[in-house]
């Protein structure tokens, strides 16, 4: 008789993006998920994750850094079904030169109803449900 398996639940896909300014941020708050986030498949923007991929030895899947066409990159991805969740740390005090295709990423979470979260406290709790769900399944 072969024995029954449970399938595992499915990793969530999280994007990471962090305009330059959030980067430390960006850090910082994937430090505080870090366990959560090695059992996660995540893509990111190029500068993004390979601070991510660098400092917290994360596997990211890297795209074209944000200013060279990233976050559309992200954003086709999403719109392929490809995406659970976005973690957009945007700033909001420097212009960009790419605001088009951020304006475009953010879009698309809306259009697909993506959840996306663009500043630390509302990615705190998106990543804390995030984890208490896959805690349960
Ligand atoms: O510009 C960005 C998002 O709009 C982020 O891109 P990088 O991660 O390549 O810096």
């Amino acid at each position: 008789m072969t024995p029954s398996t449970t399938p595992s639940p499915p990793r969530p896909r999280i994007a990471l993006i962090a305009h330059d300014k959030k980067k430390d941020d960006m850090i910082s708050l994937a430090g505080e998920y870090l366990d959560f986030l090695k059992g996660c498949t995540l893509s990111a923007t190029g500068t993004t994750g390979g601070r991510l991929a660098n400092e917290l030895g994360l596997e990211v899947e890297r795209k074209q850094s944000g200013p060279v066409g990233g976050d559309l990159q992200i954003g086709a991805q999403l719109v392929d079904g490809g995406i659970d969740c976005v973690i957009f740390l945007r700033d909001p005090m420097t212009p960009q030169p790419h605001e088009p295709d951020i304006n475009a990423l953010v879009r698309a979470c809306d259009v697909h109803d993506v959840a996306c979260a663009t500043n630390v406290s509302t990615a705190r709790l998106v990543l804390s449900q995030l984890m208490a769900a896959r805690s349960q399944s």
